[in-house]
């Protein structure tokens, strides 16, 4: 049967990029996406405003919902300081082992928790389980439904800590307006819209980066 876009996705990893070397994993996929097949990952030009925000925050302890192929992911471990760990949530099974495979050729698989599941299911499970305290970085990249229940969700479970640093991608296109309109409206947070486009074409998008102030 024919392959999916992930596995090619993952075949010109393998094909166009060093193992061990983060950037030329990147830029094998955004590569891909250019020129063979797009893909619904955050991409270089946004990709450039979420390394600067966590370089910024430098977390110990970070959580990307919605790992997709792993792009992001690798975008987020290969700037985390020693020691420090990204928890990443995916459902679909198929990407997981997919992504899997990318993060284990940037050589971050010792940085990175993939844990294959619903963030609904284990957010409220991360503390028992994971024994995460709080995050100090989150990356929101799945269902656009799901931002809004899952920073109430985030916030329930106590998993916030004055300053944590929430960015989320695609506030535009496809658009998160209740996600928007609640983390904009809230006094837990100071918000900033950082303009950009959608990943490897001309309409718009951005990223919306919040800091939880309590
Ligand atoms: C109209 C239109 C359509 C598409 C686009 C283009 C476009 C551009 C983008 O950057 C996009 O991020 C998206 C987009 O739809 N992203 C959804 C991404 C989901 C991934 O996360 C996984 N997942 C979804 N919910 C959960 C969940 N609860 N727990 C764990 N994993 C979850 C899924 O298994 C996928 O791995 C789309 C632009 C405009
Ligand atoms: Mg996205």
């Amino acid at each position: 049967t024919r392959s999916t876009r992930p596995q090619r996705m993952l075949k010109a990893v393998q094909k166009n990029a060093t193992r061990g070397d983060p950037l030329s994993v990147i830029s094998a996929i955004d590569r891909f996406c250019r020129h063979s097949e797009w893909a619904m990952n955050v991409g270089d030009e946004k990709g450039t405003i979420l390394d600067s925000v966590v370089s910024e925050v430098n977390p110990a302890m970070a959580l990307e919902l919605g790992t997709y192929c792993g792009y992001s992911t690798v975008r987020i471990a290969r700037l985390l300081p020693p020691g420090a760990r990204l928890v990443t949530l995916e459902f679909n099974g198929d990407y997981a082992a997919i992504a899997r495979q990318v993060i284990e050729w940037a050589g971050l698989e010792d940085m990175v928790q993939l844990v294959e599941g619903a963030s609904g299911d284990w957010i409220p499970r991360m503390k028992e389980h994971f024994g995460v305290k709080t995050f100090d970085f989150i990356f929101l990249d799945h269902w656009k439904d799901r931002y809004l229940p899952d920073i109430k969700l985030l916030e329930e479970c106590g998993l916030l800590r004055k300053g944590t640093v929430v960015l989320a991608d695609n506030v535009i296109c496809p658009g998160t307006p209740d996600y928007l309109e609640y983390i904009r409206n809230s006094p837990s947070y100071e918000s900033n819209y950082f303009r950009s486009h959608l990943e490897y074409t001309k309409a718009e998008d951005g990223l919306e980066k919040s800091v939880y102030v309590g």
